[in-house]
C-alpha cells in the first residue's frame, strides 16, 4: 500500500480552552477525494487546520506527506483555501493569480487556465473587491489551484456558487485527483457535493463518528437520502463505555 498523504494520531486540541479535537486517528489515501461533513461547531475548520499545520495543538501527531504539518518543506506541497478570502481586493483577478503563479513558479497560461475553470475569465481584469462574494471565493480557489500542490486544503470552496458551477468545481477536483494524484480533503455543508466524494468523514463534537463511502453510508443508515442519513448518524445516542 502506498504511505498516506494524511495520517493522523491521537490528535487533541483545545480552542478558547474548550476541547474541539477529541483524539482523532485518522489516513488518507493519496489522489482521493475526501469530504469532512458534520453540524456546525463540530471541529471540521479545525481538523484542516491541523493538517495544513496553521492550528496549535494539545497533543498528537500530524504528518503530511510524509513530514510533520506545516514544516517548511510543505509550503509548496500545500495549499489551502480558508472561509475568508485570502485574494487582495485591490488588485484584479488576473492579478492576484498571477501572483501567486509566481510565488509556485507557475506561468501566466497556468494563470489564465485556471482562472477560466473557476468561470472568472469575463472578470479577469475586474478588481476582486468589487466581485460578489462567490465570485471572490472563486477567485481565492483560483490561487489555491493555480500552485497545482500535491496536497489541496478546501474549506467550504463551492459556498455562493451556482449548481452548474458548483458541479464543473468538483468534476475538476476529481480530475485533478485522479489525473495528478493531488490529494483533496474538503469541508462542505452540501449533501450532492458530499455525496461525490470518494470518502466521507462525519464529525460531532471533535470525533468523526462515520467514515466510509457514501454508499456505504446509504446502506448502513438504510437510506437514499445522505442528508437523512448524517442526521441519523449524529442523532444516535453517543456510545457510553462500560466500566
Ligand atoms: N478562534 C477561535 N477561538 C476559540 N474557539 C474557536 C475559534 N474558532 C473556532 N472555535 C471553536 O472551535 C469549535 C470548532 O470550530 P470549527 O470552526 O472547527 O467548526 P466547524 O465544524 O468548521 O464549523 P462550521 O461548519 O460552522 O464552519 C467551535 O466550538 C468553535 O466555537
Amino acid at each position: 500500500m502506498s504511505e498516506s498523504a494524511v495520517r493522523i494520531r491521537d490528535l487533541v486540541v483545545y480552542r478558547g480552552g474548550a476541547l474541539v479535537l477529541d483524539g482523532i486517528d485518522l489516513d488518507v489515501a493519496p489522489g482521493t477525494v475526501t469530504g469532512l461533513v458534520g453540524p456546525s461547531g463540530s471541529g471540521k475548520t479545525t481538523l484542516l487546520r491541523c493538517v495544513v499545520g496553521v492550528q496549535k495543538i494539545k497533543s498528537g501527531r500530524v504528518t503530511v506527506l510524509g513530514r510533520p504539518a506545516g514544516t517548511a518543506a510543505l509550503r509548496h506541497e500545500v495549499s489551502y483555501l480558508t472561509q475568508s478570502p485570502t485574494v487582495y481586493g485591490d488588485l484584479t483577478v488576473e492579478e492576484n493569480v498571477r501572483h501567486f503563479a509566481a510565488l509556485y513558479r507557475r506561468s501566466k497560461r497556468d494563470a489564465a487556465i485556471v482562472i477560466e475553470r473557476v468561470g472568472l475569465s469575463p472578470k479577469s481584469r475586474q478588481l476582486v473587491r468589487k466581485l460578489s462574494g462567490g465570485q471572490q471565493t472563486r477567485a481565492n480557489l483560483a490561487c489555491a489551484l493555480v500552485a497545482a500542490p500535491r496536497m489541496l486544503v478546501l474549506d467550504e470552496p463551492t459556498v455562493g456558487q451556482d449548481p452548474l458551477l458548483r458541479r464543473e468545481l468538483w468534476t475538476h477536483f476529481h480530475n485533478i485527483a485522479r489525473a495528478e494524484g493531488t490529494t483533496i480533503v474538503v469541508s462542505s455543508h452540501v449533501m450532492d457535493e458530499a455525496a461525490r466524494c470518494d470518502r466521507i468523514l462525519l464529525m460531532r463534537t471533535g470525533k468523526i463518528i462515520a467514515d466510509d463511502t457514501p454508499e456505504m453510508i446509504r446502506k448502513e443508515t438504510q437510506t437514499d437520502d445522505l442528508d437523512e442519513a448524517f442526521l441519523r448518524l449524529i442523532e444516535a445516542p453517543v456510545a457510553v463505555p462500560q466500566v
